[in-house]
């Protein structure tokens, strides 16, 4: 199996920070996602400026779509997006939207099985959809309950569905190597990289650790 990809979630407001945070963790990450709140704030000129600084790593664009899926997710794919995604809640006909989209586009669509009830069901209805990824989440809020993706992740493995499999929701280097074992292909990590002393160093460690499974 590949190795897995590491996805640094550049969750900060600030337009800056957030081209500043890429420079810095660039060389120990394969994708830069434009976290759901950086997106709305700065809005798709972030994404033609992430493309340009940075043609060869994957750009994931956190839509969150929960309706118009093909209409919003278009000029995101347009603007240079690898990857968006798109709510399981938002049922079926949005996240065909944003497949199709992806699609014209030569890009890929993930749903975000957040907040999802029957995780299992819309996971195996997506993917016969079409959906390439499939993004094991469990959000800022929900980790702040107590909440982790891990039992949800080896739901989701075991179906065995032709899909690449992206966890995300508090990972951090104590957990990093049990989500790869558990089949993770892309392993997000957020505010274990962004908020440590040295971000650089975090996501060297979050590397290596990826490597050594
Ligand atoms: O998607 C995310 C969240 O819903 C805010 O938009 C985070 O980027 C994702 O959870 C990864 O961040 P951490 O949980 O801090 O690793």
């Amino acid at each position: 199996m590949a190795k897995p990809l590491i996805q640094i979630a550049l969750d900060s407001l600030d337009y800056n920070a957030t081209i500043q945070l890429a420079e810095t963790v660039a060389p120990h990450v394969d994708i830069f996602e434009i976290g759901t709140p950086c997106i709305k704030h700065n809005g798709v000129n972030l994404v033609k400026d992430l493309r340009a600084r940075f043609p060869d790593k994957l750009l994931l664009v956190d839509l969150k779509t929960m309706d118009a899926g093909e209409y919003e997710a278009t000029p995101f794919y347009a603007a240079g997006a690898d990857i968006c995604t798109v709510l399981g809640v938002s049922g079926l006909a949005t996240c065909k939207g944003v497949i199709k989209a992806a699609n014209a586009h030569g890009a890929e669509a993930q749903i975000d099985l957040i907040n999802v009830e029957d995780k299992v069901a819309c996971a195996r209805a997506c993917a016969e959809a079409g959906a390439h990824i499939m993004g094991v989440h469990t959000g800022l809020d929900a980790q702040a309950a107590g909440h982790t993706p891990f039992g949800d992740l080896n739901d989701i493995a075991r179906l065995g569905l032709n899909v690449r499999i992206s966890v995300a929701g508090g990972i951090k280097a104590s957990t990093v190597q049990d989500v790869v074992r558990a089949g993770a292909n892309i392993i997000v990590v957020g505010a274990a990289i962004y908020g440590a002393p040295s971000p650089a160093d975090a996501a060297r460690e979050i590397r290596e650790l990826v490597e050594a499974v």
